[in-house]
């Protein structure tokens, strides 16, 4: 652990859905060496972790100890099975999280995977995932989520512009307005978080070939060259609409540092595919850190103790680098 590392404030990482493999990835995380607080219900870990309540996040705890901020939850975690009981106290604790990143008590925030589903049957959580949720929490603000490699190189980063929506509606979403946003976020945040002071940006079309002017579909040729030959203008470094089934290899991704996506599949994929254990879920636009593991729930796992906590470290890595950067 460096100096930096060692001063910085602790990261909170949010309990998640207490059925999924979340609370076996809070103590298998500690091998990171990073500085973080499980915001969640002790009795939920695993029997075998050796954990600490603190009542401040800034209360030493002894290395290999995960401390806890304890929320109590109502109903037992069964590895597999969603508590609806429970589903209340899932958003409470992003929520509880999210004030402590604004008080400025905590670095940032790592959310372990809820599951979308079981929070809308037992909460009518109103929100397709964290990332909405989170816009909100901060004021309705302006957000983007980045899926962020950590272990290939060149790096594979991608924005889905539209997030957790049905294919079909998906042309209507995708407006000249929504993606120049996304555009503008994540040109920002690549600055600010990621170090990359000239960020280069690649868009992709939406539809197969990018429209092959005008024989597979029309938006490219319709909006999306005009849109990014007028920002180009202002000095924003960009290249598309580009054919989406060969923009992710290798030599194609060693052209820029970002990918913007048409749509969750199209970004999702590429990256899952190609680093799946180290990939990363950022928000970015939010007025304070939060990064999560690209995976879910995974429910047919959970319990069994196989968990990888490899993404789970990467999110905390990658949270305290941009702690450290700002
Ligand atoms: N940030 C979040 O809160 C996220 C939540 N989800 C939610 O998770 C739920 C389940 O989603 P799925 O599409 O099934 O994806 P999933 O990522 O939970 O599982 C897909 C496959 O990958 C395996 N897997 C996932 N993480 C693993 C790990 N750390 N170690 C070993 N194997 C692992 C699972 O066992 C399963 O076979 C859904 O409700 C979804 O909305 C999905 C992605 C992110
Ligand atoms: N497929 C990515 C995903 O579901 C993550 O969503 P979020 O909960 O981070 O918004």
């Amino acid at each position: 652990m460096d100096r930096a590392e060692l001063k910085m404030k602790p990261i909170i990482l949010t309990c998640g859905e207490p059925a999924g493999i979340g609370p076996e990835l809070a103590p298998k995380a500690l091998s990171a060496g990073i500085p973080y607080v499980y915001l969640g219900d002790p009795a939920h870990l695993p029997a075998d972790t050796i954990w600490q309540e603190v009542e401040h996040l800034s209360d030493p705890v002894e290395a290999g100890v995960l401390p806890v901020l304890r929320h109590d939850f109502p109903a037992p975690r069964l590895p597999g099975q969603p508590d609806p009981r429970n589903a209340q106290g899932v958003i409470d604790v992003i929520a509880r999280a999210v004030a402590l990143a604004i008080s400025g008590e905590a670095s940032g925030i790592c959310t372990l995977p809820i599951n979308k589903q079981a929070l809308k049957a037992g909460a009518a959580f109103p929100f397709p995932g964290h990332t909405e949720y989170l816009a909100h929490l901060a004021g309705d603000v302006d957000v983007v989520m980045m899926l962020a490699s950590t272990t290939v190189s060149p790096p594979c980063r991608v924005v889905p512009a539209t997030i957790h929506l049905a294919l079909r509606e998906v042309p209507t979403a995708l407006t000249p307005d929504l993606i120049e946003r996304c555009i503008r976020i994540t040109a920002a945040a690549m600055s600010r978080d990621f170090g990359i002071a000239h960020p280069r940006l690649a868009i992709a079309g939406l539809n197969p070939h990018a429209g092959e002017h005008g024989v597979m579909g029309h938006e490219e040729d319709e909006w999306m060259r005009a849109l990014i030959a007028r920002l180009s203008e202002e000095g924003l470094a960009l290249r598309g609409p580009l054919p989406a089934d060969t923009m992710f290899h290798a030599p194609a991704r060693a052209g820029y540092d970002a990918a913007i996506c048409a749509y969750h599949d199209q970004a999702l994929i590429p990256i899952k595919t190609l680093d799946f254990s180290g990939g990363v879920n950022v928000t970015l636009g939010l007025p304070f850190i939060r990064t999560s593991p690209d995976h879910g729930t995974a429910f047919d796992i959970a319990g069994k103790g196989i968990a990888d906590p490899a993404s789970t470290i990467a999110a905390l890595k990658l949270a305290s680098e941009m702690a450290s950067r700002r």
